[in-house]
């Protein structure tokens, strides 16, 4: 369970986020949806506790990320691709990581097998491709095997059949009683994965709910994200002058 309550953040004179409330249930999928500069991922870093919110409140599982103990074990999160070294093997990363966190070694192997890295995981980073990196980047997220699951962008970079692998792990994740909060600009895997949606714009929170009832009266998510956030981008798209 994730719960963002009245959440603002304000960096100097320019407001990322104002008043954010949201929250990302037990056994469903949530969308993070919205425009460049919406602030998804300013939610997300405060939520994860990698930035202070100015006010307001972001809990998972009924507490600050901060003050849960081994936190890889409750919360995984994947953000910004694998953020593992180039000199390092991908196992010798979850190693390093379980060792950090508690997390027993059997995980490791397990972890490689569940993103498709076992043939490769005695390979250096830094010769992956975006998607292996994305994969890593997933397996680190997945190591501890928490109960709230956080990925930003997943499915960047990644082939069509890694995003069909994200959308199925996704929908496992949550139907095995897991929190999956996911920021995605892909509309129509968006819809195929998530049981509700957040969309923000500008800062703030302008549709949130179960998603089949919110495009109920669109022909798909795409339509109705459209619809929701025209003229609310934070940069106009290009056009003719
Ligand atoms: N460290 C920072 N200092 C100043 N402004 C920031 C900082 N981080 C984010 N912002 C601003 O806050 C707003 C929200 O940004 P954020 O990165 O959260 O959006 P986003 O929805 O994740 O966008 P994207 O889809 O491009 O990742 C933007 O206007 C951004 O410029």
């Amino acid at each position: 369970m994730i719960e963002v309550e009245n959440l603002t953040k304000i960096y100097g004179k320019r407001t990322a986020i104002e008043s954010v409330t949201f929250e990302a249930r037990a056994g469903r999928v949530t969308g993070l949806l919205g425009p460049n500069g919406a602030g998804k991922s300013t939610t997300m870093r405060i939520l994860l506790g990698l930035d202070r919110a100015t006010s307001g409140r972001a809990s998972v599982l009924g507490s600050e990320y901060r003050s849960l103990r081994r936190p890889l074990t409750r919360v995984g999160a994947q953000f910004d691709g694998s953020g593992a070294h180039r000199g390092r093997t991908a196992r010798a990363h979850l190693r390093w990581m379980a060792a950090s966190n508690g997390i027993s070694p059997a995980r490791i192997p397990e972890t490689l097998q569940l993103v498709g890295l076992s043939d490769v995981a005695d390979r250096r980073v830094g010769t992956f491709s975006l998607g292996m990196g994305q994969r890593l980047g997933i397996a680190a997220a997945l190591l501890g095997d928490p109960e709230v699951v956080i990925l930003d962008e997943p499915m960047n970079g990644l082939d069509p059949e890694g995003i069909r692998w994200i959308r199925d792990l996704a929908r496992s994740l949550a139907g095995s009683g897991r929190t999956v909060l996911i920021s995605s600009h892909l509309m129509g895997e968006m819809q195929s994965m998530a049981d509700d949606l957040v969309v923000m714009a500008r800062g703030t929170v302008i549709r949130a709910g179960a998603a089949p009832s919110l495009v109920a009266e669109y022909d798909s998510l795409e339509h109705a994200y459209f619809a929701w956030t025209q003229g609310r981008a934070e940069h106009a798209a290009g056009g003719a002058a």
